[in-house]
């Protein structure tokens, strides 16, 4: 970058019906594992920042929850931190699967996203296993209804057409000083980071077996003084019949997720990682203000 060039600096809101892959594009952006991703849809539960760096340019991505038709508490309030990630935007990205598109969730998305008066850009995602034509029809269709101003096309999993897209948000983004040091790439805290990745593993290892409503929630995260960490978590299930699917057989399954996250882990912080794991039955914990406060979510009563 030369000197005289002068910094630019934007906030992409990333919205989309939960599984169209928001956080596996929010991490091919950023070049790194910000958020985390899963074939369970409704993944992302809280607002979380990317930060991806492009020439000039520091662009600040909001990875929001997928929106859909909220029906539980901790639907409303994933909901609400998806719209609140769009406030104060410069662009407003709307990324679709084109195979399963979830029409039902999308439509009102679309709906909502043509009222916008922020920049709106339209991503059709996945097209590493998209056909050409319905692609093309698609992308057509959403044009009608709501006044994008690009339309890009990529696998965010590959990475295929993301360089160019990247290359192309640092147009939009305004003249500005950037917002956050150049080394930031979140704006998660480690210890959030953590839970996670641990969560990640909870819903890789047991996604057919475990029903959604599980967490994750930080205990503790202590540096050592020889420069390893610490880190405690509890794995809260709504219902002690699912506690010997955690466990697995002789306490083999949760030993699996401890060891994946754990092998994570020292490889993101870049240094050796304890994990202690340990499963409690909280029968409500998706009415409890302390885990949607651990979770950053807004409680509303
Ligand atoms: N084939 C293919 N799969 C993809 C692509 N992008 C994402 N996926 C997969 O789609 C699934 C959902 O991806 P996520 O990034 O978790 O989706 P999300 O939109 O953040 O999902 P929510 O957290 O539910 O809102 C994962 O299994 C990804 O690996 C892509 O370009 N091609």
């Amino acid at each position: 970058m030369s000197e005289n060039t002068p910094t630019r600096c934007g906030v992409v809101a990333v919205i989309g019906a939960p599984n169209a892959g928001k956080s596996t594009l929010v991490n091919q952006l950023v070049g790194q594992k910000v958020a985390i991703t899963s074939a369970k849809a409704q993944t992302t539960r809280a607002r979380m920042l990317g930060i991806a760096l492009h020439h000039e340019a520091q662009i600040v991505l909001v990875d929001t929850p997928g929106i859909f038709s909220p029906r539980r508490k901790l639907d409303r309030a994933m909901v609400t931190a998806a719209w609140d990630g769009t406030e104060a935007a410069d662009a407003i990205l709307l990324l679709v699967d084109p195979v399963k598109q979830r029409r039902h969730e999308l439509d009102p998305l679309i709906e909502a996203v043509a009222r916008r008066p922020e920049r709106k850009i339209l991503v059709l995602n996945k097209v590493d296993k998209a056909k050409k034509e319905p692609l093309l029809a698609l992308a057509q269709e959403l044009g009608e209804k709501v006044e994008f101003s690009e339309v890009f096309f990529v696998s965010a999993l590959s990475g295929d057409g993301v360089f160019e897209m990247k290359e192309a948000l640092v147009g939009m983004m305004p003249e500005a000083e950037w917002m956050y040091p150049e080394d930031q790439v979140s704006d998660a805290s480690e210890r959030l980071l953590a839970a996670e990745i641990t969560r990640e593993q909870l819903y890789r290892q047991l996604h057919e077996e475990l029903p959604y409503d599980s967490a994750v929630r930080p205990e503790s995260y202590t540096e050592r003084a020889d420069g390893s960490v610490e880190i405690r978590q509890q794995l809260v299930i709504g219902k002690a019949s699912q506690k010997p699917i955690v466990l697995g057989k002789g306490g083999s399954r949760i030993k699996a997720i401890g060891e994946a996250a754990r092998a994570e882990l020292s490889e993101i912080l870049g240094r050796k990682v304890h994990l202690f794991l340990h499963v409690r039955v909280e029968e409500n914990w998706d009415e409890s203000r302390e885990m949607y406060e651990e979770m950053g979510l807004d409680w509303k009563g």
